[in-house]
């Protein structure tokens, strides 16, 4: 029988909670680390994110990947659903010409580049929004979400996507950093989903 939608987000958050550790000052003193990693060592857990995720966010018509655990979380979840997955990455990774985004994160400052010309061999749809899911690991003080979505926001418009909806999807996010309520600040047309806030 059919899982209910709220069976899913137990059974996803249930696996986060079984798969992930964390660790005390690292990667620097009075910084709790979150490492979702192993989650990625059970396939069966994973899966429980991904089908989660599956009934949470439909018709999406391209998936963003953060630098670098995002990665295997965006493309995971792309080819899943069969959307296009685009990577966003740290500065000089990206051939060609890129925008860029500086940002400070919890532990550091960091630089986001994306190609301008990432979504030029990509159709959206002309008959609705377009919905873009931009996928990370942990949301954490938000500023690297933040730069993120300022880039898919020039990105789009660079495209000529004048109606879109951008949403953001995390496995984890520590509540004590407020990173939600900086993006909410920011952006209030942007929707943030976390299965496991801690
Ligand atoms: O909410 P914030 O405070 O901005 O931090 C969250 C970000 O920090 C980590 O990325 P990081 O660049 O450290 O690493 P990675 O390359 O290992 O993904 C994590 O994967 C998030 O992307
Ligand atoms: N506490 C944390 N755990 C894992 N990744 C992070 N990125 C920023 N802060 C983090």
């Amino acid at each position: 029988m059919q899982s209910t939608y709220s069976e899913l987000l137990a059974s996803a958050k249930q696996s986060i909670i079984k798969q992930c550790n964390v660790y005390q000052d690292y990667p620097v003193k009075g910084v709790g680390f979150l490492d979702i990693s192993p989650i990625f060592m059970s396939t069966v857990d994973f899966d429980n994110v991904l089908t989660y995720w599956q009934h949470r966010f439909t018709n999406v018509d391209l998936v963003v990947g953060l630098e670098a655990r995002g990665f295997v979380i965006g493309a995971a979840f792309a080819q899943k659903i069969g959307a296009p997955f685009m990577m966003i990455r740290k500065k000089g990774k990206l051939p060609g010409q890129c925008i860029s985004e500086a940002y400070v994160k919890e532990y550091g400052a960091d630089e986001f580049e994306a190609q301008v010309n990432a979504l030029s061999k990509t159709s959206f749809p002309s008959d609705r929004k377009v919905n873009v899911l931009i996928m990370d690991d942990i949301l954490a003080t938000g500023g690297t979400l933040c730069a993120s979505i300022e880039l898919v926001r020039k990105l789009l418009s660079h495209n000529n996507v004048k109606e879109y909806k951008i949403s953001t999807s995390l496995i984890s996010s520590i509540k004590v950093l407020r990173g939600k309520e900086k993006i909410y600040e920011k952006y209030n047309d942007v929707s943030i989903d976390v299965i496991h806030e801690i």
